[in-house]
């Protein structure tokens, strides 16, 4: 979604409705994710404790490996300079040749997937985020200035794609390091959805692991629409702005111990959840991220599942995980490292 204006509003706004009319929060996205963390138990369970390095895990079955590489060569000074001189880095050759070819066979993937949408929908009762799309693109079909079309079904789908797996997946990746590092935390697992009281405790763990992680330091490139006054500086129109979420989520003035690994963060001194106005690993404003409660979700059912059927060494002990990003630049990347999963 990196369009601006009208076209960027309404597929935001359908974006955001159809999300939510597929239970962000709710019932049926919930199924998806429990079958999701089945396969993923299925396939730690095939381990039989053998140590293994977690990297392809969790990304889906379905997500193709290249999304990964897409998310590495954004880190990467190539992938900095392509941030920055695009239409330079577009005409030599190198390794971001390489990265749009691997977005054009995400591309071609999306375009499969549609099609098969295309042979079997039910316009009465869509199946997913696709099925949505297409109802709408067949009821303004005759909508000139529509922008319900087919090339903005297919970036939609490659935006929420790109934006959403690797974010989701290298999270997780993090998640699972941490938990190694500090294993007491694993104590803390919840028994069952119900258990109450391990709630606040597992939210906390959650919002500390995406602030620590930092995933996104420099945000995404915003810039000012038009000339702004902030602060007494003017920031004149077309002005490239980095709204850094780093220095927010290292702020000394809003963490107790911001360079360090602490769920107390998100807690209060009776041990209930609270909330940060500095936690901006999502962002905010109109841009912010569109996947937020999904992300969260997904990260809370996949951990806690997991954490239900397992407990997490690693060979080396919590002494040999290295915590620190491989890249530190667009997005930090956790290091590669060994887990042993033991079934409870
Ligand atoms: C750990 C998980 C995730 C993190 C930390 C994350 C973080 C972010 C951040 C920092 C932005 C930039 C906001 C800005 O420009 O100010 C963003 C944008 C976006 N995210 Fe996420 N995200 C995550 C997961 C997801 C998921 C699961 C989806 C899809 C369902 C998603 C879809 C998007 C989209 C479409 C945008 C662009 C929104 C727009 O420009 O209107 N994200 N995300």
């Amino acid at each position: 979604m990196g369009h601006n204006g009208e076209c960027w509003r309404h597929l935001r706004r359908f974006t955001l409705t159809t999300l939510r009319d597929f239970g962000m929060g709710r019932k049926r996205m919930e199924e998806w994710i429990q079958e999701e963390s089945q396969h993923l138990i299925d396939s730690l369970d095939s381990t039989k404790t053998v140590p293994f390095d977690p990297h392809p895990f969790p990304s889906r079955t379905v997500s193709p490996s290249c999304s990964a590489t897409v998310l590495r060569f954004g880190s990467s000074p190539c992938g900095q300079l392509y941030n920055i001189f695009p239409w330079l880095m577009e005409r030599l050759p190198g390794r971001q040749q390489v990265v749009f070819g691997q977005v054009d066979e995400l591309r071609g993937f999306v375009m499969k997937k549609i099609h098969e949408h295309q042979e079997t929908i039910d316009p009465g009762n869509p199946r997913d985020f696709i099925d949505c799309f297409l109802t709408r693109l067949n009821q303004e079909k005759d909508v000139s200035s529509s922008e319900f079309h087919y090339e903005n079904l297919v970036s939609t789908v490659l935006d929420l794609f790109l934006a959403g797996t690797e974010t989701t997946s290298t999270t997780l990746r993090y998640a699972f390091m941490l938990l190694l590092k500090y294993p007491d935390i694993q104590e803390h697992r919840v028994p069952q959805m119900e258990d109450r009281k391990s709630l606040p405790f597992t939210e906390a763990v959650i919002h500390e692991v995406h602030r620590f992680l930092d995933i996104v330091p420099l945000n995404l490139p915003h810039y000012a629409t038009k000339n702004i006054s902030f602060r007494g500086y003017t920031i004149p129109q077309g002005t490239v702005i980095l709204p850094m979420l780093h220095s927010v989520l290292r702020d000394q003035d809003h963490w107790a111990t911001p360079t360090t690994f602490n769920p107390n963060h998100f807690l209060d001194q009776n041990g209930n959840f609270q909330r940060k106005p500095a936690f901006l690993g999502f962002s905010a404003g109109k841009r912010a991220c569109v996947g937020e409660s999904l992300a969260r979700m997904e990260i809370f059912l996949f951990l806690v599942s997991l954490l239900q059927h397992f407990s997490f060494s690693c060979p080396g002990g919590p002494d040999s995980i290295d915590l620190s990003p491989e890249f530190s630049s667009f997005t930090n990347v956790p290091r590669h490292y060994q887990l042993i999963a033991t079934p409870r």
